[in-house]
Order: structure tokens, then C-alpha cells, then sequence
């Protein structure tokens, strides 16, 4: 630890920080920085690696490679990454909440806010009996704690229910006495993974202005994870982009949302979240920026990711070789395979030429108006274009078909796919009209299948990336043993 006073320095400075699990690359030469009093937000499609950033910052991992300084309120530098995470919390002062809620649910609100400055409570005891029978500063340690406690109960608005218990809260009201618990503990830099999940629209504007106050008169810098756009859009001074573990795109709010490279990684992913980002975030410029012509610019460059290509990147088709896929007017990952089908097709070696589907506008084309959300565009466009990419790479050599469909759920009842870190309830619908339904036939994909599913959901390389079949073969298994251990009974 080194100390200085220069408070212009960011206060988190993250360099080439890489985590590999195994053989997966989590996290691939990711820098970035935080502002000090200023709300970062860390965005990305599921499994980009934003919550192992979080965890590489809070201690949970040591990453493989990199360094993490925190530069804190009083001058004083951490390395981060080389700190165990009670340390982080206690001497770096960093804070975090998690996706899931973890209140102590049968204490009130002030105890669980009393709990949190259990440090600050035994330090002040002396580690003695005789001080917490009053000895020293105890007494007024502990009254101070009060003081802060209903400060921060104040803050969140939940001071008129102190003294309930905290499982008895709404679900807004305990992500609030989430964060209030949080910063009970004074942090230096506040990491809050996804705190407007599953908040309604009244929730989510508490939230904002909760995490403002917090920003403008606290002193706290804040991290933030979160996938909905709107909480993002609004109260973010700073935006970083992963897509694969390797940041696509850093700036303010405005700039990241009209960077092709973020719409296209988000149109990589489902309809609802392509909906979302055109719908909550999306305007004229967005839509100007995708029916341009490629920027060289804003458009794909090299990556020096470890783990995905970048989005300008070789993809195979039909013919074995590869060809570069651009970030061109309206290219969601669905459209630049179904143009590489079509060009299939189209060969002359192919069997006689398939009747091209009438291509639709391009998702994000017809996305445009935040005005109209009924129009529900990006949907409807994009499924017959994945239809015809099924069916214009029929006539080719290459296995397009997934080898063990069903025409419906083996008893009627499917598999809920969506236990599958990657499948969201979109691409669980897609997998089910294409006649999968069960972990087990996820769980026995081949090679020829995976890339099948990959062409037909549009994720260029995702599957195995995020290795559903691994995952498939482990709920199979658990699903196979509680069958039988069902049947026994
Ligand atoms: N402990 C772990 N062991 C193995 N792989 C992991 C581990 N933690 C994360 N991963 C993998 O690292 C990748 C990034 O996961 P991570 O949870 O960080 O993504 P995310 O962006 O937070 O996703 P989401 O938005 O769905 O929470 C995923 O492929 C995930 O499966």
C-alpha cells in the first residue's frame, strides 16, 4: 500500500486482467477505469463476463492475469488482486451487493444495518468483554452506528419500517436496504451487480434516485452491473461494453448506445434484448449508424481477445472456407449467416437453387421509434430470417440439421432449458420449435449439431463457449437420478 493525495485519479483503474476457468477465458486483456464520483456501468449479453469482473474486484477470484487498483478517498492504493476479500472489504473499503438478495430476513432493517458495522463495533470494543460492557469508546461507537444506520434508512426511504423484519419488505424495498447496508460500511467504491432486477417501474425510479443521492453527496463512486437500459442509460455517467470477456465499446451513455459494435453484440444475442436495446435505447441516430455504410471507424477491428473472435471476424460456411462478416446496414448475427446460406445456395455447386425467403427488413430498421413499443419489431423480423437460414442451407454439404429432434416433449412435458447458463426463454422457444426439448438431447450434440443450434439461434461460437452440452450432460444426469429415485419411492 502506497499513499498519495491526488484525488483526480480514477478510483478503479483495472489493467489486462484475464480470468481463465480451465480452458475458458472468462475475461480476455480487459482494461478500463471508474471515475471517481461517478456511476459506471458494466453492460454486456448474459455470459459476457461482467459478474467475474465483480468477483476479480471483490476478491471472490484471483484473476490469472492483471492488476486492479483501487486509488481510495484518503490517498491510500490497493492492488486488489493481490488482497484476500475480507481485506478488500474491510481496509479497501469496497462494497457490493449480488444478483440474488442476501438480507438477514428474520432481523429488522436497523439490525441488519447494525450488522454491517460489526467491524467498526469490535474494533471499538477493544476485542474485550470489559469493552462491550463499556469500557473505552464502545458506547458511543455503537450509538454512532445507530446514527448511521438511520441515515442510511432515511436515504433509502425505509426508516418507517425499522423495526420490521427485513423478509416482510417488498422486493424494491430490500434491494434498497440492500445498498443502505452497503454503504453503512462508508465504502470508498460501491460494485452493485444488477440491483434493478426484478424491480417494477416505481421500484426502479426509488432505485435511481437512491444510487444519484448516493453518487452526489456520499462520496461514493459506484459500479454497477445491470441489463436493464434504462436504468443504465439514465443514471450512468460512464459505460463499458463486454461482449466474449473483452470490451467492445467505453464511453458515455450517448456514445456506446449509437456504437454499432454494442447493437450488434446485443443483436448477437436474443430478440427480447435486441428489443429492448432499439426500443429503450435505440433512436434516430442508432438507426442512421446501422444503415450506414461500414465505418471503418465504428465498425469491426481486430480483437485481441483471447477467447471470441472479434465481430469482424472469419465465420465457416457451406464451402469450408471463411469470410469476413461486417458490420453493415441492419447485420444482426441472424442476417450475416443468412446471407452466407444464401451464397451457398446460390453456388453452382449446389442442388438446384432454393427459392430465397422474401428477406425482411432488418430488425434494427424496423425498430425504430421508442414511441412504439407495441410494433414489437426485432421479433417477428428476425424469425423467418433464422427459417430461411435453415432452409437455404439445405441444399449444401454442410450438416445443418440437428440430429436428434422430437416432434414434441417426451411425456409432454419439457426440460426448462433455461437452467442452461446462456439460454434465455427466446432461444428456449427457438430450440423447442426446432424440436429440442430435453437436457439429454442437448447433453448428446455432436460437433455437426452444435453448429447447427449456433446457425439456427445466430450465436456465432457461443454454444461451445459456454459449453450448454457440458451443462446439459449435468442436469441430464441429475434429471435421470431424480426420476429414478422418484420412481422408487
Ligand atoms: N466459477 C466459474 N467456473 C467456470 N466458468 C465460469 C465461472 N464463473 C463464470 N464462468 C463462465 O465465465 C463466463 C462469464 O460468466 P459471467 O457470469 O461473468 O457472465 P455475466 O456477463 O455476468 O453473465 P450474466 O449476465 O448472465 O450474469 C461464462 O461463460 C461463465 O459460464
Amino acid at each position: 500500500m502506497t499513499t498519495g493525495t491526488d484525488m483526480n485519479k480514477p478510483i478503479l483503474e483495472v489493467e489486462h486482467l484475464s480470468m481463465k476457468f480451465g480452458g475458458l477465458v472468462a475475461i480476455g486483456d480487459l482494461s478500463f477505469q471508474a471515475k471517481r464520483g461517478e456511476i459506471t456501468a458494466l453492460i454486456g449479453p448474459n455470459g459476457a463476463g461482467k459478474t467475474t469482473v465483480f468477483n476479480c474486484i471483490t476478491g471472490f477470484y484471483k484473476p490469472t492475469e492483471g492488476m486492479i487498483r483501487l486509488n481510495g478517498r484518503n490517498g491510500n492504493e490497493f492492488l486488489l488482486e493481490r488482497m484476500p476479500d475480507f481485506r478488500i472489504t474491510a481496509k479497501a473499503k469496497v462494497a457490493r451487493t449480488f444478483q440474488n438478495i442476501r438480507l438477514f430476513s428474520g432481523m429488522t432493517l436497523l439490525e441488519n444495518l447494525l450488522v454491517a458495522q460489526h467491524n467498526k463495533l469490535m474494533r471499538a470494543s477493544g476485542f474485550t468483554l470489559l469493552g462491550l460492557f463499556g469500557i473505552g469508546g464502545y458506547h458511543s461507537a455503537s450509538a454512532q452506528s445507530i446514527e448511521l444506520a438511520k441515515f442510511w434508512l432515511e436515504k433509502a426511504d425505509l426508516i418507517d419500517r425499522a423495526d420490521d423484519p427485513a423478509g416482510d419488505l417488498p422486493y424494491g424495498a430490500q434491494r434498497r436496504l440492500e445498498i443502505a447496508r452497503a454503504m453503512c460500511t462508508e465504502p470508498d467504491l460501491l460494485c452493485l451487480d444488477e440491483p434493478a432486477a426484478g424491480l417494477n417501474p416505481k421500484e426502479s425510479l426509488a432505485l435511481n434516485t437512491l444510487l444519484n443521492d448516493i453518487k452526489d453527496n456520499s462520496g461514493t463512486s459506484i459500479l454497477l452491473i445491470e441489463h436493464d437500459m434504462s436504468v443504465v442509460m439514465q443514471i450512468s455517467d460512464h459505460v463499458v461494453v463486454l461482449e466474449y470477456g473483452r470490451k467492445i465499446s467505453d464511453g458515455n451513455p450517448e456514445t456506446v448506445r449509437a456504437d454499432p459494435k454494442v447493437i450488434a453484440a446485443y443483436l448477437g444475442v436474443d430478440d427480447e434484448e435486441v428489443e429492448t436495446v432499439l426500443t429503450e435505447v435505440g433512436d434516430e441516430q442508432v438507426i442512421h449508424e446501422l444503415d450506414a455504410e461500414p465505418d471503418p471507424e465504428h465498425g469491426p477491428s481486430a480483437s485481441s481477445s483471447l477467447m471470441a473472435g472479434p465481430i469482424s471476424d472469419t465465420i465457416g460456411h457451406s464451402n469450408g472456407h471463411g469470410e469476413l462478416v461486417r458490420v453493415t446496414p441492419g447485420a444482426s448475427k441472424a442476417e450475416q449467416v443468412e446471407k452466407q446460406a444464401a451464397k451457398a445456395a446460390a453456388a453452382p455447386s449446389a442442388a438446384p437453387a432454393m427459392k430465397k425467403a422474401p428477406s425482411p427488413k432488418p430488425a434494427a430498421k424496423s425498430a425504430t421509434a421508442k414511441a412504439a413499443p407495441a410494433a414489437k419489431p426485432a421479433a417477428p423480423a428476425r424469425q423467418p430470417k433464422a427459417a430461411s437460414v435453415k432452409a437455404a442451407a439445405k441444399p449444401s454439404d454442410e450438416p445443418k440439421k440437428l440430429s436428434n429432434t422430437l416432434s414434441a416433449p417426451r411425456g409432454g412435458v419439457p426440460d426448462q432449458l433455461t437452467q442452461i447458463k446462456g439460454i434465455g426463454p427466446v432461444n428456449q422457444r427457438k430450440l423447442n420449435e426446432h424440436g429440442i426439448f430435453h437436457f439429454d438431447q442437448i447433453a448428446a450434440w455432436k460437433k455437426a449439431d452444435v453448429a447447427a443450434a449456433e446457425a439456427y439461434l445466430a450465436f456465432d461460437g457461443r454454444i461451445a463457449r459456454e459449453d450448454w452440452v457440458g451443462q446439459a450432460k449435468t442436469l441430464a444426469k441429475a434429471a435421470a437420478k431424480a426420476a429414478k429415485s422418484g420412481g422408487r419411492k
